[in-house]
């Protein structure tokens, strides 16, 4: 499955880039005998995926939202550029990073990987990549979170540069049509079904106000909500996002408005406090619909039966036929979910990758030398 998946990722996509292009007839100057390996590691550095495991484990103890901030940061490497980790990049001399453009500038996590990286260079240097440690500490997440286990190669090599123009207008956006959002992803490979099931990583984290002002107060341009939410639910938001947060600076005391974490099915919730926005001057919602962590996904696409999904490129999936069945049969069959969720993260991990010679192994995964 994972050969296939590789395969399927590695067809250019119709809006192929140069860049693109260039790395696929480089790649395939080798024939196809070069691609990633099972446990890569096993010989040049054999604790690394074992090392990987237990600092997320770790972290994920003082700090849940590690998950969320992983598994978001994975997806916006592996959809500009594939699986490279080009985001991660810091700005150098004028050149721009992915980190500043604009749909990145909530990303977090980018220290999670550095500590990561910092224990796998003493135990093995300039050995394991920063785009393996990405999709690998990925992996750990979706599991402490309640998602599936997936089996991944590695054997992924860094960038050398980072694509911050391709990563401004490449990531979907949260207010996008549902044929743009499948457009998008189609152009990576992703069917319909996919696109679904990938898009249940919205179960856990959290969404800033920003991000869905407009469909309470002014959906496109109306001046009233977005009438696909459930009215009950547009209340709560309501509750949670003023209008000024709209307009207000990021540091005005006004936006100070976080009430506790709630669950949107009355489900108790963990102790999740430290998923809640980080700074109390952006408040936002909590995408924790999976209170008790034994479901993950259900609670996401049963809230989209109901209306209640946050983003509206979530509620979207309810727009069209062929997406919505696929949101009311990952509601009611989690195990489908979960197989479907694990066969999708892999194909995602394993887009556009680099291989030997193509690309290196940063030893800071922040900087190129
Ligand atoms: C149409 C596609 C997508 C759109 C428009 C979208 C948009 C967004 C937005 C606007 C946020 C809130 C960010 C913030 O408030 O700081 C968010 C959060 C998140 N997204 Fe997506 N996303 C999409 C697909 C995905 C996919 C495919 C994944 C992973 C496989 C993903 C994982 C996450 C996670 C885990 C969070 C929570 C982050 C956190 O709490 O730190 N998203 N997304
Ligand atoms: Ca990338």
């Amino acid at each position: 499955e994972t050969k296939n998946s590789l395969q399927t990722a590695r067809l250019p996509p119709p809006d192929s880039s140069s860049i693109f292009s260039r790395r696929l007839s480089l790649s395939a100057n080798f024939g196809d005998s070069r691609s990633l390996e099972y446990d890569f590691y096993r010989n040049s550095c054999p604790p690394a995926e074992q090392i990987i495991r237990t600092m997320i484990r770790r972290l994920y103890e003082v700090r849940p939202n590690v998950a969320p901030a992983l598994l978001r940061l994975v997806f916006h490497d592996c959809f500009i550029e594939g699986c490279d980790a080009s985001v991660l990049l810091d700005a150098v001399n004028g050149v721009r990073s992915e980190k500043d453009s604009p749909p990145n500038e909530t990303l977090k996590g980018f220290d999670i990987i550095d500590s990561i990286k910092a224990e796998l260079e003493a135990a093995c240097p300039g050995i394991v990549s920063c785009a393996d440690i990405l999709v690998l500490a990925a992996r750990e997440v979706v599991v402490l979170a309640g998602g599936p286990f997936y089996p991944l190669d590695t054997g992924r090599r860094d960038s050398s540069r980072a694509f911050a123009d391709a990563a401004t207008y490449g990531i979907p956006s949260p207010d996008e049509e549902l044929r743009t959002t499948l457009a998008s992803f189609a152009s990576r490979g992703f069917n319909e079904k996919e696109t679904v099931s990938l898009l249940g990583a919205h179960s856990i984290g959290v969404v800033h106000c920003k991000f869905f002002l407009d469909r309470l107060y002014n959906f496109h341009g109306t001046n009233r909500p977005d009438p696909s939410l459930d009215s009950g639910f547009l209340e709560l938001m309501r509750s949670r996002c003023n209008n000024s947060h709209r307009t207000a600076p990021p540091e005005s005391p006004i936006s100070f408005n976080i009430q506790p974490p709630f669950s949107f099915d009355g489900l108790p919730l963990p102790s999740f406090n430290s998923s809640l926005p980080s700074s109390p001057e952006e408040p936002g919602m909590i995408m924790d619909y999976d209170g008790l962590r034994s479901n993950f996904g259900t609670l996401y696409y049963r809230s989209l039966l109901q209306g209640r999904g946050i983003l509206y490129a979530d509620q979207q999936l309810m727009a069209k036929e062929g997406t919505e069945s696929w949101v009311r049969a990952y509601a009611s069959e989690n195990t489908l979910f979960r197989r479907d969720f694990a066969i999708t993260m892999m194909k995602l991990s394993n887009l556009q990758v680099l291989i030997a010679p193509l690309g290196l192994v940063r030893l800071n995964c922040s900087k190129v030398g």
